[in-house]
């Protein structure tokens, strides 16, 4: 039987008495490299923020792993990766195994110190998404599609079942953009992670994702 890693039933939802999003109805698979599609002020950001509970809900209801958002224990299942993600500060202090290692925390106690199992599963990570060699690097001194994979990394540290990226190509560049897409579906077909996607791009989305839903404004 299909596995649903997300099911969203008649949800409204409203900014002031603004209706953002009305009556979605959605359900995502487990396997599925899933996007979502609309323009600029859709409610694209909303309705991601209301699946991993940032938002409280209003109308309608989410269902995670089966089992409603509000009591659902599984967040260390669920990977995301923010818009404001690869627009990070060069300044910012930390190297890339750091910005990997916080992705444990929640799992482990912060400032906890991270033991050897921990420490070869953020290089295991790091490798993964094609960073070799660069874990000691300031993440201000990498480029944007290299920061993205830290990201990235830093989201699958955790060996999350379920991936969701917020615009993830966001002044990135062509190749890199085709680079990210490559490992996106590597993650996706090989390892069976469920990805959920949002984009204002159906061109690069079209290529890749197996189904998408669009909001309207
Ligand atoms: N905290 C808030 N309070 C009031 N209105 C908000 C708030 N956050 C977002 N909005 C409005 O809700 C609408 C949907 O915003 P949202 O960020 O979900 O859209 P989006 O489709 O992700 O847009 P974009 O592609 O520009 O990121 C927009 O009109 C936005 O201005």
């Amino acid at each position: 039987m299909t596995e649903k890693v997300v099911e969203i039933k008649n949800l409204t939802f409203r900014y002031d008495n603004r209706i953002i999003l009305k009556d979605i109805n959605l359900t995502i698979n487990k396997g599925e490299f899933f996007g979502l599609i609309g323009p600029n002020g859709s409610g694209k950001s909303t309705l991601l923020k209301l699946i991993l509970g940032l938002l409280k809900l209003q109308q309608g209801e989410i269902i995670l792993f089966g089992k409603g958002r509000d009591v659902c224990q599984d967040w260390d299942k669920i990977g995301y990766v923010s818009q404001k993600a690869n627009s990070f500060n060069t300044g910012f202090p930390a190297t890339v195994f750091e910005v990997v290692s916080m992705g444990l925390i929640g799992q482990k106690r912060l400032f906890r110190r991270l033991n050897r199992e921990d420490r070869e599963r953020v290089l295991e990570v790091i490798r993964l998404v094609g960073l070799f060699d660069l874990e000691k690097r300031n993440i201000g001194k990498l480029s944007g599609g290299q920061q993205q994979r830290v990201f990235i990394a830093r989201a699958l540290v955790k060996k999350p079942q379920l991936l969701i990226l917020d615009e993830p190509t966001v002044g990135i560049d062509s190749e890199s953009t085709r680079k990210f897409f490559y490992l996106l579906e590597k993650l996706n077909k090989e390892m069976g992670i469920t990805i959920i996607m949002v984009s204002h791009d159906i061109g690069i989305l079209n290529k890749y994702v197996t189904r998408f839903h669009h909001l309207e404004v």
